[in-house]
């Protein structure tokens, strides 16, 4: 395993990316100048972050996401008793004062029994946390593209908006709290929001990490979503100092001025069919990027003779840039052409290669003297690969169509 040079969260020098109107996309961010792989495109805070599960708030200091020291270590919240904070800074900084007060609820109790599920928790949570902020931070949510309307049977808005306003005293409720506003939250979270995942321990099994927390950050939030993404982000949660939680997004590979940027909704191996399905129930759109177009036309059983969205691909061939092959991906495995499977050299290059990781590798930074750093970073399991074992690799990573 390689050895990180520098810092991989090192801010870009001067801002990398401009906010553009994309037809048929809505806004997205174009690279405002030439962009050099492993770049550190965008930095940010965070304007909302709320605990995933109510398990979480046991493993999480309830103000920085960090994973808790020992027991006797963290200290609990003095007013619910349930959250618990890594150190007197998170404690004195504390956790948004509706959950807090959801907490307290009947004895410690109400919460837990308005949300006995993981899938009925994070909307609740969610709303908690974020009708506990002030008016500019909920506006800048509000001002978040929507998702579409959740399928039948997902959580409805009605329910979670009753289950608030009997959780939380009136009088901490803000002046703007309706149900057409649950429901336009709502809307804003399932589009919008970003796992910070729970740290990963070698020999965990990777298909079952989960998320720690949810966050909400607002430029990061006009990144659209491209199948092969020139992009991707990372969380450094664990990390000591401030800002763990901020969103680190980097370059995968050079991108010239004036290209947009994207990363992926989701990993960025799964099968044709469950990305459209996924973009369109969640998003609600149909993607039609390069590798889209290509696999579109595969036959159903060559892309999908299995359920699991997340099965690895297999397949080898050539590169593909993330947008149209014009923004600095190289053609270098000289395996000649595959029409059936061009992109191939993407996932060598940029999937991680670790026993059921689904991350992404990106390069570290450029070195403070300009010089690349070739070293690769997986976005979900942290493993660090030097560029020539990815080289070395090509052909037999086990990458499938
Ligand atoms: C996280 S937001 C991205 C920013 C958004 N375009 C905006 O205007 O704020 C996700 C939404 O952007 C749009 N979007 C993202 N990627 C797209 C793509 N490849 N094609 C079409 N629309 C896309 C969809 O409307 C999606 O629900």
């Amino acid at each position: 395993m390689a050895s990180a040079p520098q810092n991989p969260t090192t801010a870009a020098a001067g801002d990398a990316l401009r906010v553009a109107d994309i037809p048929g996309r809505g806004r997205g961010l174009l690279a405002a100048r030439d962009v050099r792989e492993g770049e550190v495109l965008l930095s940010e805070p965070a304007v909302l972050l709320y605990p995933a599960t109510l398990a979480s708030l046991s493993s999480y200091c309830a103000a920085c996401f960090r994973s808790l020291p020992a027991a006797a270590a963290a200290a609990s919240c003095a007013s619910c008793r349930a959250a618990a904070f890594c150190s007197p800074a998170c404690a004195a900084a504390s956790h948004p004062r509706l959950l807090c007060a959801a907490l307290s609820h009947g004895g410690g109790a109400g919460l837990a029994a308005a949300a006995p599920t993981e899938a009925v928790q994070e909307p609740l949570l969610f709303l908690l946390c974020a009708y506990s902020l002030p008016e500019p931070s909920l506006g800048a949510i509000l001002s978040l593209s929507s998702a579409p309307p959740p399928p039948p049977g997902a959580q409805d808005a009605a329910t979670l908006h009753v289950a608030v306003a009997a959780l939380a005293p009136q009088h901490m409720l803000p002046a703007g709290f309706s149900p057409d506003l649950t429901v336009a939250l709502l809307a804003k979270d399932r589009g919008n929001s970003f796992a910070i995942m729970e740290p990963y321990r070698p020999g965990m099994l990777l298909e079952l990490l989960k998320a720690r927390a949810y966050a909400v950050y607002p430029r990061a939030s006009l990144f659209n979503h491209d199948c092969l993404p020139n992009a991707c982000h990372f969380d450094y949660a664990d990390r000591p100092g401030p800002g763990n939680t901020d969103i680190v997004v980097r370059a995968l590979h050079d991108i010239t001025e004036g290209r947009e940027v994207c990363i992926s909704y989701f990993a960025a191996n799964w099968r044709y069919t469950d990305r459209q399905r996924r973009l369109l129930e969640d998003y609600g759109f149909r993607c039609e990027c390069d590798r889209c177009q290509i696999e579109s036309r595969w036959k159903d059983d060559d892309d999908n003779n299995g359920d699991d969205a997340d099965d690895a691909m297999e397949e080898e061939g050539e590169e593909d840039g993330a947008d149209g092959g014009d923004d600095g991906m190289e053609e270098e495995d000289g395996t000649g052409a595959d029409d059936d499977f061009p992109h191939a050299y993407f996932f060598v290059r940029y999937l991680c290669d670790s026993e059921g990781c689904w991350g992404m590798l990106a390069p570290l930074p450029p070195l403070p003297n300009g010089e690349l750093s070739h070293v690769f970073e997986c976005n979900l399991c942290g493993k660090l690969r030097k560029e020539e074992d990815v080289v070395a690799d090509e052909g037999t990573t086990g990458m499938a169509h």
